[in-house]
């Protein structure tokens, strides 16, 4: 399989900015790379079939435009590599390390043999190459926080839009009870099942391909949605079906303009908001639905 490479040079100041560019355009991956004291590169993968021609003007037209943002974006240039699967791996591995990502959850890539540092670390194995979700994108980073602070021992979980499986995985290790997964994307199904079985769970955690939770009748204690508006603006009137009473829902992928029609639509769909967390322009909601005496 051939990869294509999009560096993007800019600083410090518009690392974030420049990440969410990547990361909305699709990227399967962003590593950092200092290039001198005012310069960053931020690398990310595409594969093959993702469409270069059209995206890369696209790309830096929307890098350039952050300086009508109020960012300095630096050199804002952006430059693409093409890379077979063995090159893609091995400059993946040379930045991918075992990360420390909330109080208890530490990821960690497959091929590192990470040690635990503290009694009740709780780690993730991933093998991040297949699918979104290598845990260090922030809008996972609002998810993992939210289900760490949220759930209880044995609650059930559905996981919409699973990717990687990594929400899934930190809420069985978080101590959840029956968990299913969902995604529509074939590859994602399929990279959620190994990481899930990379962690020991392939008899805890049920893993299928799914549009949304269409047709599905399954009610759970905890639904969770890290997805950008297009998908998770649906799921919210469709998921009241799949909650249990006083169950929440926990969304992330929220740019931060579409935090209003989000909330909006929660607050239309029974629910009420318990959390808004903020990490760079991205947002995460915790959410219950509405109880009687309320
Ligand atoms: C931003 S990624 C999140 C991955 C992972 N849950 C995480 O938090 O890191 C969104 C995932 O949702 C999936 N997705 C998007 N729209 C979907 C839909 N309508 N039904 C099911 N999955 C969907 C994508 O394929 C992708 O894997």
């Amino acid at each position: 399989m051939e990869w294509t490479e999009i560096s993007v040079l800019t600083n410090d100041e518009s690392q974030d900015a420049v990440i969410n560019i990547l990361m909305e355009f699709g990227s399967l991956g962003v590593e950092l790379d200092t290039i001198d004291k005012d310069t960053l590169s931020i690398n990310s993968y595409f594969p093959e079939d993702f469409d270069i021609k059209s995206k890369v003007p696209a790309i830096q037209s929307r890098v350039s435009q952050l300086a009508e943002f109020g960012l300095n974006p630096g050199k804002a240039e952006v430059i693409t590599k093409n890379l077979n699967d063995d090159k893609w791996n091995s400059e993946w591995e040379k930045y991918y390390h075992a990360k420390r990502i909330t109080k208890f959850l530490t990821i960690s890539p497959v091929w590192e043999n990470y040690i635990k540092e503290f009694d009740g670390e709780l780690v993730i194995k991933l093998d991040p190459k297949k699918a979104f979700g290598t845990g260090v994108h922030p809008t996972t980073v609002l998810c993992l926080q939210a289900i760490e602070s949220v759930i209880r021992e044995n609650e059930s979980v559905l996981d919409v839009g699973t990717g990687s499986g990594v929400l899934s995985i930190a809420a069985k290790l978080l101590g959840a009870g029956e968990i299913s997964a969902y995604d529509y994307d074939d590859d994602a199904v399929d990279s959620a099942k190994k990481n899930v079985a990379l962690n020991g769970f392939e008899n805890d955690i049920f893993v299928d391909k799914n549009s949304l939770l269409d047709g599905i009748s399954k009610k759970a204690d905890i639904i969770l949605a890290n997805m950008l508006p297009e998908a998770v603006l649906p799921l919210i009137p469709q998921s009241i079906n799949n909650i249990n009473e006083g169950g929440k829902i926990i969304i992330s992928g929220i740019i931060k303009d579409k935090l209003a029609v989000t909330i909006e639509t929660l607050e239309n769909n029974q629910y009420v908001v318990d959390q808004v967390s903020t990490l760079g322009d991205w947002r995460g909601i915790i959410a219950h639905l509405r109880r009687d005496d309320e």
